[in-house]
């Protein structure tokens, strides 16, 4: 913010790409397809916050019911800082996965420069990583995505945003 404080989030972002609660669904499910595939998982694996919310949906559709988390926060807004795991994998999650994470399904919402990808493959070499979308730099860190966007995509997330008002294109909206 500090440093373009001219500029919106949006542009600061380059492309946007905003995902409503519908499109979210949609792309969880259509994830579990894939994953159903894969599986069965002990236990799934929520990378926070991001993670949690695909990680409900897919456990749904998984029909698992054991849920830990891995807490990592990088973020403020949309730039990175350095990586701060806040809590680790439960013990109980640990012993299912053999410790190093095997039959364990990790969720995130998405992959972006991969760093929090690298730091829950360190963790759980063994495990399954799986997000909702990908970006070209993280992409090889994950096992199972559904949709790519491009480096310079900003994805915007439903638990991110709110409906407002838009002027109309021919007025200079993007
Ligand atoms: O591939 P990377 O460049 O590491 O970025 C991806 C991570 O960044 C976001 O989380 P963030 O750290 O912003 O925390 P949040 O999930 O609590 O929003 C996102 O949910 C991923 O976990
Ligand atoms: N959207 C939302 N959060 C993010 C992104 C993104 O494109 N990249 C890293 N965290
Ligand atoms: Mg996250």
């Amino acid at each position: 913010m500090a440093e373009h404080p001219e500029l919106s989030a949006q542009e600061r972002a380059g492309k946007a790409f905003p995902v409503s609660w519908d499109q979210f669904h949609r792309d969880c499910r259509a994830l579990t397809w894939r994953l159903n595939e894969v599986g069965p998982f002990h236990a799934v694996i929520a990378i926070t916050r991001g993670g949690l919310v695909p990680a409900a949906i897919v456990a749904r559709e998984l029909g698992v019911r054991v849920i830990d988390t891995v807490c990592i926060a990088s973020y403020d807004h949309n730039k990175q800082g350095d990586l701060n795991v806040l809590k680790g994998v439960s013990p109980d999650t640990a012993k299912l996965g053999g410790g190093t994470g095997k039959g364990l399904l990790i969720v995130d919402d998405l992959v972006d420069t991969g760093k929090t990808g690298r730091m829950v493959r360190d963790l759980l070499p063994d495990a399954h990583f799986a997000t909702v979308y990908a970006k070209p730099k993280g992409r090889p860190l994950v096992d199972t995505f559904i949709t790519e966007v491009s480096q310079d995509t900003w994805i915007f997330f439903p638990w991110d945003t709110a409906l407002s008002f838009q002027p109309p294109i021919r007025d200079g909206a993007a």
